[in-house]
């Protein structure tokens, strides 16, 4: 299994401002990665730049022994990851059926690959068919997240980046979702590198844990060490 390293990135929007500034983070083969950190921090910033959607300034992004920088984002479905970005990514007004085809467009050309993918979600969300021909939109909050990441999953990756999987979710929602993910490290041996808002409840799942602070590393360590020496202040951190 292999691992993603980020060494001492450097990125942002603007030519002259670095959003990261020297980040190095590490996701570790089946496990499930937490980087958590106030409003504007870079959390999905870094997120972007992992996936290739904003460049490699400094430093470098490796997952296993292949080099990152400069892959276009659509190829990394091939590489085995998956992205599935902050909010609400369904369309409403289409179907669920029509979501899943559109999910499957990057496989498009390998009809039995689609046909697989299509068989295996339905497996895996059987809750879904009853929903096939009505709209994504009127499933609830926690259903359409479900199945955005339901969706990112059609395409078997071995690596997840997930950003804030439960904003705007009510606390039960949120556990669904949260338990979702650990199966899906714990069971299925996926490696997770989520990005959340959710201090607590996104700490208590992973097991290793970042914390940044603009740009760069504030702290780290596994969850016992974790829980050791920060669990109690905890909620004195919510951003
Ligand atoms: N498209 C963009 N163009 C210019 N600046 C941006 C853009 N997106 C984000 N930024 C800036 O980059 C910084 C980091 O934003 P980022 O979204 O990575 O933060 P975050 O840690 O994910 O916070 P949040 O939890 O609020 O999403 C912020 O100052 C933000 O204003």
């Amino acid at each position: 299994m292999r691992q993603l390293e980020v060494r001492d990135l450097k990125a942002g929007y603007s030519r002259d401002i670095d959003i990261l500034s020297g980040l190095s983070v590490t996701a570790r083969p089946s496990q499930l990665t937490t980087i958590i950190g106030a409003n504007g921090v870079g959390k999905s910033t870094l997120l972007k730049t992992i996936i290739g959607q904003l460049a490699v300034r400094e430093g470098s992004i490796r997952y296993g022994e292949r080099d990152l920088a400069g892959v276009a984002t659509r190829e990394l479905v091939s590489i085995g990851i998956a992205y599935v970005p902050q909010g609400h990514a369904l369309f409403k007004d289409m179907t669920v059926a029509e979501n899943i085809e559109i999910a499957t467009w990057s496989f498009r050309s390998d009809k039995e690959r689609a046909r697989r993918a299509r068989r295996r979600l339905f497996e895996r969300a059987p809750y879904l068919e009853d929903f096939r021909q009505r709209r994504a939109g009127l499933m609830s909050g926690g259903q359409q997240r479900l199945m955005q990441l339901e969706l990112a999953l059609m395409s078997d990756p071995e690596l997840i980046l997930i950003d804030e999987p439960t904003v705007g979710l009510d606390p039960k929602r949120a556990e669904v979702i949260y338990t979702h993910l650990r199966q899906l490290v714990k069971d299925e041996g996926r490696t997770i590198l989520m990005v959340d808002q959710n201090v607590i409840a996104g700490t208590e799942v992973a097991d290793y844990i970042y914390v940044l602070e603009l740009g760069s590393n504030k702290l780290e360590g596994t969850r016992a060490e974790f829980d050791e020496t920060y669990r109690d202040t905890i909620a004195d951190w919510l951003f």
